[in-house]
């Protein structure tokens, strides 16, 4: 080109940087080595200037004050596809000169070499840069970092690196073999795996737990991350860098919560009945994430099971309580309400049993509720319920209700009757006649014998609608549902001949037993059933007076 000086700066404005000088011009000319762009630049990609004696403002351009023997200027601007500006090369002389088309080409082609040679170290800087920003800002972190060339097996350690395991700057080598002494060796074989799965591209990055020997000897609980950055063409791993972090305290404290679950699981072992977490999330899916070993005695089924899949308690829920369960937990979810439950299980192999659940109900930042509580069995406690309330409602002698029972039995019939127009009812009182006399001619025992007798014809002439009751001594109540007074007057005829056709005998004796009754009906005006009890009561004493064994009506 015929050129006597070339010039490299940088920069991305008017105030560029001079990188490097070819040529009689002195860089150190330049004040702190900075050269402010002529006027016109760098607004051309390429500028020529053929002789500055022409051009009166660039004679006095720090240019031509740095090289007075300055005649020919040509700048050609250096562009960075990401950043835009980036330097300009310069082609200088000290006698006027013009390029012809050629030379301008092949400058142009020399400026793009130049321009991607630029953009490649900014890049390169940039680089270094983020990696020092990098270094910074996990320096003091309890994290190392290393770089390994997997090519060679060396492998360098940042000074934080060194300070982790308790090692100065001098004291690690840098070859992996030595890096993989300090692995424990109940870890090595999983490490190296792990690795390897990377190496091999099975993975994008690695992370893995294990422990380093320290200087001292102890070992110390890390976690190591590892990114291969570089491979050759053929995929093999050139470069890999990564991170080392101290996890001892993390460690530690995640053993002292295993510990923990363990001792909580094994006391929840222990209490009768089943321990549970359950989640119900947003969408109705729910599942028990954790259920102690109680869960066998409860529902016949292991732990894993049950974890697995919750809907199995469909199968063993008692048909008739399977959607009150549901609902209640339901709706112990919608008001955060503690939850609270006795219902009937069915278990293979055994009869039915009944259940009881407790559980509080907690809602979780994701819209779910989690529900801890315990299941027990409450089995003997309703039978022991169930024995109470007969032997609260029963009368011990003839197994039929006793008054109070009876009376409730009458109040319902009587609602009925008050709710319903066409609907009728009628009450039946039947009172043994002489009783005293086969008492005081039998004995006492004779007495009942002949009691339980009638109580037994009565259930039997009964249906399932209808209800009876012993009043007191050798007093009877019965109330017919859906009855009119001439069904009921039936019903009492059919009693009294059931009496007579089958009566109590005692050795050869025969007792001579037969019954009153006083028959009336059940009135929607009735403020009570005591009201249509005395009715009854009137007719029977009636019939009493009208000489016994006889059916008397109000
Ligand atoms: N064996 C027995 N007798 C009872 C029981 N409860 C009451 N009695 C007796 O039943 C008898 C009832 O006698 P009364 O009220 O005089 O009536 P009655 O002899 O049946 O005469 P009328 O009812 O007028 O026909 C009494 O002797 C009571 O002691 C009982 O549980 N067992």
């Amino acid at each position: 080109m015929g050129i006597r000086a070339i010039l490299l700066t940088t920069g991305a404005d008017k105030l560029q940087r001079i990188r490097s000088a070819q040529g009689p011009l002195d860089p150190e000319a330049f004040a702190e080595g900075l050269l402010e762009l002529p006027p016109g630049l760098p607004c051309e990609e390429l500028l020529e200037v053929p002789d500055i004696l022409e051009q009166p403002r660039l004679r006095q351009h720090d240019l031509a004050r740095a090289w007075p023997e300055l005649r020919y200027l040509a700048a050609h601007s250096l562009t960075d596809p990401r950043t835009g500006l980036a330097g300009m090369l310069w082609l200088l002389h000290d006698r006027p000169h013009r390029l012809d088309e050629e030379a301008r080409l092949g400058f142009r082609d020399f400026a793009g070499l130049a321009a991607g040679m630029l953009a490649d170290r900014l890049e390169l800087q940039r680089v270094r840069d983020s990696e020092e920003r990098m270094a910074l800002a996990i320096a003091g972190s309890g994290t190392g970092i290393w770089d390994r060339n997997a090519r060679t097996g060396e492998i360098h350690y940042s000074s934080d690196w060194k300070a982790l395991l308790g090692y100065s700057e001098h004291e690690v080598g840098n070859r992996i073999e030595e890096s993989y002494t300090r692995v424990h060796p109940d870890d090595l074989a999983y490490v190296q795996a792990t690795i390897q799965a990377h190496f091999e591209g099975r993975t994008d990055a690695y992370e893995v737990e294990h422990r380093l020997r320290c200087r001292d000897g102890r070992y110390k609980w890390v976690c190591s991350r590892g990114k291969v950055v570089a491979r050759d063409e053929t995929g093999q791993p050139l470069r890999m860098v990564g991170t080392t972090t101290d996890v001892t305290a993390m460690h530690a404290l995640s053993e002292k919560m295993q510990q923990t679950a363990a001792l909580m699981t094994d006391l929840t072992n222990e209490i009768p009945g089943m321990v549970f977490q359950y989640r119900r999330q947003l969408d109705g899916r729910a599942a028990f994430t954790y259920v102690s070993s109680g869960v066998r005695e409860i529902y016949g089924l292991t732990p894993d099971q049950l974890v697995q899949d919750a809907e199995l308690l469909h199968g063993i829920l008692h048909p008739d309580d399977l959607a009150l369960y549901l609902g209640s937990l339901e709706s112990s979810a919608r008001d955060l309400r503690p939850w609270h439950l006795e219902y009937r299980v069915q278990l293979p192999g055994s009869g039915l049993s009944w259940r009881q659940g407790a559980a509080r109900p907690r809602p979780l930042a994701d819209g779910s509720v989690l529900w801890h509580g315990f299941i027990t069995d409450i089995t003997e406690r309703k039978l022991i319920e169930a024995e109470l309330q007969v032997f609260a409602t029963t009368d011990s002698l003839t197994q039929l209700a006793n008054r109070r029972h009876f009376m409730t039995q009458l109040e319902s019939e009587l609602a009925r009757v008050q709710r319903s127009q066409d609907y009728g009812a009628a009450i039946l009182m039947f009172d043994l006649d002489h009783f005293k006399s086969i008492n005081d001619r039998w004995g006492h025992s004779v007495g009942d014998e002949a009691l339980r007798h009638f109580s037994a014809i009565l259930r039997a002439q009964l249906r399932r609608t209808d209800a009876a009751g012993r009043m007191g001594g050798e007093e009877f109540a019965v109330v017919l549902s859906n009855a009119s007074l001439d069904e009921a007057r039936t019903f009492a005829e059919r009693v009294q001949r059931e009496l007579a056709g089958a009566p109590v005998t005692h050795g050869d004796e025969r007792l001579p037993l037969a019954v009153s009754a006083g028959i009336a009906t059940l009135h929607p005006d009735d403020p009570s059933a005591e009201a249509a009890l005395s009715r009854s009561d009137m007719a029977l004493y009636r019939a009493k007076r009208g000489g016994r064994n006889r059916i008397e009506c109000h």
